[in-house]
């Protein structure tokens, strides 16, 4: 950190001076310099009150809210950094929040509740993005205010089908030793989370209707939801752009934009066959699928496929199957034979394992390997809604039921989960007044939404699921014990990837997974280098680290390089796991927080910091095709900085030849 009055004479000579190109940050310093008449050498930070946060909350979209559950998987990518995960809404307020494992370089200026417009945390990641509309990586000395110059945020906001902010996907960190390279990677992963939080929106949005995915080069897909007659209901950004659907939307026909198909099929018939389409007045074929509404049993829509009852609802990816959850594992061929037996039984089921063991994916297997695959599949993460809307979002409402509520009502999950599977995840979260409320369901099978004054009975699979020790949780009175014993039914644990004894067949089974996307082969040390790491992450950080040595792999083998695994060996024996580095860094007062003295990097920290690097410049290396000034502009630093690094590394331009 910069001591305040050269931080702010660095601002001064910037903003009034002009000493510094105009840019994205002259601008925005200029605009808290005099447009909000900021002072850097203090930031006075806003939180709400719970009250306030609920408004916020409330007023956000419930897809949205569903959508938080993506920051999860986000950590999971960037894991060594320290980042913690947020979801800021439209008018700059953090709603949600997935923390860092390492609390030492989690900035809890960050949390819930606290307002990071422009105007009020001056320039950072989220106001800046927002005040911009477009991803924007804030690192140290940018911020505008002197005592948050000690941390590093990457934002990237996210926007409606009609084009509107939605809001902002940040992820920030105070790790001191944190090279910028690796903080630009990090940006990259918050922009790919903004995407694919676009990409749920939509299809949460739009989940009673059909979707059509278009492959586009170098893009994330294209996606259209259309209705039963193939009129164009809506269109992802990427699909407006690409195919100039602005004003398509409502009112015309997906055969007003693409070639139609010979023979007029059915839209059931085009779900299972329909590989390409050729955009109107353009010789070249795109890669296209069709899916089905994602909750074919509840639709609202009657004009949606007609007889589509009986199609099973199928997943729009391939899913792992039942043998391959079980492995060859012999505790999980025993869960497997007891959850064959009990699914669809009239039990209910509780599925208990550390956090990325695979809960979530052994329910879906259960499912479309039961009889309920012709019925719908609901999951439903309670610690990824916020309380106040978890009671609409499982029962649901009338139209009109209370303020604010859709006129046309919801009918609520558990009810869209009729005859067939309703997994309920982090159920240790669910909020005490409302376990009551479910366990009148569970007990009765019945309920009755909001507003509505009607019972519904239902016939519903519950499989719930937390990563949580609920004896405990029922020990201290935050979890009610008849809930536990109703759900528990049937409990299962779900080994660890550490106890597990088929380290191997899950490695080959991610493998072949991924070769739809990255045919690769392992390295037999990077093979080894796999069986000997600890995993606290389970099979989700197991994928995470494929999926990106497939990216970083030459010629199809992933070397050990590749992996970037952080359990190091040093001569005292493995290095602890990351989240046990415990670096002491005090504590960021949480209103107003002071400039801190930058503690030396410890050790294991410096080695992530280092690989992270290293495949950073990797990355970009391949991305500018060996270019330096597309390559030192991509990683954002002076060509000389690019060729100094080269060097540290041991990498050239012409990559393949050195690493
Ligand atoms: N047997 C398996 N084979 C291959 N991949 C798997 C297997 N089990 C889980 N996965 C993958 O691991 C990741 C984590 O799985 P999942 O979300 O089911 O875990 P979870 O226990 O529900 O996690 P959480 O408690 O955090 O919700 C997913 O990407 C999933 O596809």
């Amino acid at each position: 950190m910069l001591e305040i009055n050269d931080h702010f004479r660095v601002i001064e000579r910037a903003v009034l001076s002009g000493s510094e190109k105009t840019n994205w940050r002259t601008e925005s310093w200029a605009r808290c310099l005099q447009d909000y008449k900021l002072d850097p050498s203090r930031a006075n930070l806003v939180e709400l009150t719970q009250q306030e946060i609920r408004e916020q909350t409330d007023a956000f979209d419930n897809d949205i809210a569903l959508a938080a559950g993506e920051l999860e998987s986000t950590l999971g990518m960037i894991e060594g950094g320290g980042y913690s995960a947020h979801l800021a809404n439209r008018n700059g307020v953090i709603i949600a929040e997935r923390k860092s494992r390492d609390s030492a370089f989690y900035l809890s200026s960050d949390r819930v509740g606290m307002v990071w417009t422009e105007e009020v945390g001056g320039t950072n990641g989220i106001g800046t993005s927002l005040k911009q509309l477009t991803p924007t990586a804030v690192y140290l000395t940018d911020h505008f205010f002197a005592d948050l110059t000690g941390g590093a945020c990457a934002a990237a906001p996210f926007f409606g089908p009609d084009g509107t902010v939605l809001g902002i996907v940040n992820l920030s960190t105070r790790n001191p030793g944190l090279p910028q390279l690796a903080h630009r990677v990090v940006f990259g992963v918050a922009q790919i989370t903004a995407e694919r939080l676009e990409t749920s929106y939509f299809t949460n949005h739009f989940r009673r209707f059909y979707t059509l995915v278009i492959s586009l080069e170098q893009k994330s897909p294209a996606i259209i939801a259309v209705d039963s007659d193939f009129k164009i209901v809506g269109a992802t950004r990427h699909a407006r752009a690409a195919f100039r659907l602005d004003d398509a939307i409502g009112t015309r026909s997906l055969w007003g934009v693409f070639e139609k198909i010979r023979g007029n099929p059915t839209i059931e018939y085009l779900c299972e066959n329909l590989r390409e389409l050729r955009p109107l007045g353009s010789g070249q074929l795109l890669g296209v699928s069709l899916k089905r509404p994602l909750t074919l049993g509840a639709l609202a829509n009657p004009k949606i496929a007609p007889g589509a009852k009986s199609a099973p609802a199928k997943p729009a990816r391939k899913i792992t199957t039942l043998a391959e959850c079980a492995g060859e594992d012999p505790q999980m061929k025993r869960n497997l034979s007891i959850l064959k037996k009990v699914f669809g039984s009239g039990l209910h089921v509780l599925l208990l394992g550390e956090t990325g063991v695979g809960k979530d994916t052994l329910t879906r297997a259960l499912h479309y390997e039961s009889e309920r695959a012709t019925g719908p599949f609901v999951a439903f993460n309670c610690s990824a809604v916020p309380e106040s809307l978890i009671d609409s979002e499982l029962f649901g409402y009338s139209g009109g039921a209370f303020t604010g509520a859709n006129k046309e009502g919801n009918l609520g999950r558990i009810v869209e989960a009729d005859k067939g599977t309703l997994f309920l995840d982090e159920i240790g979260d669910m909020p005490l007044q409302l376990q009551t409320r479910l366990l009148r369901f569970l007990e009765t099978q019945e309920v009755m939404p909001l507003g509505s004054g009607k019972v519904r009975t239902v016939d519903v699979q519950v499989v719930a699921a937390t990563h949580q020790n609920l004896h405990e949780k029922v020990a201290a009175g935050s979890f009610r014990q008849d809930l536990f014993y109703r759900l528990a039914g049937t409990i299962i644990t779900i080994p660890s990837l550490r106890e597990r004894s088929d380290l191997d067949y899950i490695i080959r089974t991610l493998l072949d997974q991924l070769a739809e996307d990255e045919p690769v082969r392992l390295s037999e040390a990077a093979r080894k280098a796999l069986l000997g790491h600890s995993w606290p992450g389970n099979i989700r950080e197991l994928r995470n680290v494929l999926t990106r040595a497939a990216k970083l792999a030459d010629g199809g083998v992933i070397n050990v390089d590749d992996l970037m695994l952080v359990q190091v060996k040093t001569k005292a024996g493995p290095l602890p796991a990351l989240h046990e580095i415990r670096p002491k860094v005090p504590e960021t007062p949480q209103a107003n927080p002071q400039p801190q003295p930058i503690p030396a990097m410890p050790g294991r920290a410096k080695v992530v910091a280092s690989q992270a690097e290293r495949s950073a410049i990797i990355a970009a290396i391949e991305a500018s095709g060996g270019g330096a000034l597309a390559c030192a502009a991509a990683l954002g630093v002076s060509r000389a900085t690019l060729y100094r690094k080269l060097k540290q590394y041991d990498l050239s331009l012409t990559l393949r030849s050195r690493h």
